[in-house]
């Protein structure tokens, strides 16, 4: 039998709202047995960005990253973000490092092709290092990956979190009985966007390919319930999309084939 793993996302919004992320902190650093955490923080770099007068557009739930995009995405995921995240996890005693998809090599991509939009420096991934990450949690050492990715040629891609999130579980997936959990600001996927409490308990993919034609998914969950799929299809054992303070596996939405 394989050994467990929990992978958990959390998203931009639950980074930002010190509650919800402390609470979140605090049940990760609770789980038992070996674990990953995988950070957004889409809404502190949209933040940034408008600081320094730069702009943000997001297309199907993905940023469009030029340049000056790419700079404030690679200073706030990797080091503002991340190394916040590594700092408190080391504070509840997870001996964490964080990592950006460069660091070790673990997560190569390559640009995603202009097809009818172009998305500037987005890296769709072609594989993770699940030999490398193992070396690490084997030896005790539980990563925090940042959504950056780099192409071997020198080259730091933004590339969406639920992404990294999706391609981190599926790797491991060869070792290990793999817990995905997408955690973020709602109870789950949502049938009435207006209802808090109509969470979808269950969902299948013909039921997302009926919900994103009616318009009940749009935006963030559409990347989110499409890395889900890619997960459940590639052999992560459950995958789970939750609020950030339900993250036992009771709650939320489960994703099925
Ligand atoms: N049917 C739905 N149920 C829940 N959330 C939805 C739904 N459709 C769209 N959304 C939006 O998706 C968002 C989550 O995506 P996103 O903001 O990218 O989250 P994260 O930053 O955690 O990845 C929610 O905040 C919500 O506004
Ligand atoms: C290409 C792309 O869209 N990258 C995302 C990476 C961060 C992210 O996914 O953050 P959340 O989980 O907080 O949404 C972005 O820059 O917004």
């Amino acid at each position: 039998m394989k050994e467990k793993i929990t992978v958990v996302k959390v998203g931009g919004a639950v980074v930002e709202d010190e509650a919800r992320l402390s609470r979140l902190l605090s049940d990760f650093s609770a789980i038992e047995g070996r674990k990953v955490l995988v950070h957004g923080g889409g809404r502190r770099a949209t933040a940034v960005a408008s600081r320094l007068g730069i702009e943000s557009k997001m297309v199907n739930g993905r940023r469009i990253t030029d340049r000056d995009m790419l700079e404030v995405v690679t200073m706030v995921y990797g080091g503002l973000v991340n190394k916040n995240l590594v700092a408190r996890l080391q504070a509840n005693g997870v001996d964490a490092i964080g990592l950006t998809g460069a660091d070790i090599d673990v997560i190569r991509s390559h640009k995603r092709p202009v097809k009818d939009v172009d998305y500037g420096f987005v890296g769709d991934v072609d594989r993770v290092d699940g030999h490398k990450l193992r070396t690490l949690i084997e030896a005790g050492i539980t990563p925090v990956m940042a959504p950056l990715t780099h192409d071997g040629n020198g080259n730091i891609l933004n590339t969406n979190a639920d992404t990294i999130a999706a391609e981190t579980a599926k790797a491991l997936a060869e070792h290990y009985d793999v817990t995905l959990i997408f955690s973020f600001e709602k109870k789950g996927v949502l049938s009435n966007p207006d209802d808090e409490d109509s969470v979808i308990p269950l969902i299948t993919r013909a039921d997302f390919e009926r919900y994103v034609a009616d318009g009940t998914v749009v935006g963030g969950m559409l990347p989110k319930l499409e890395n889900a799929f890619e997960a459940i299809s590639a052999g992560v054992s459950r995958v789970n999309i939750t609020l950030a303070t339900a993250i036992d596996g009771r709650h939320g939405t489960m994703i099925t084939e």
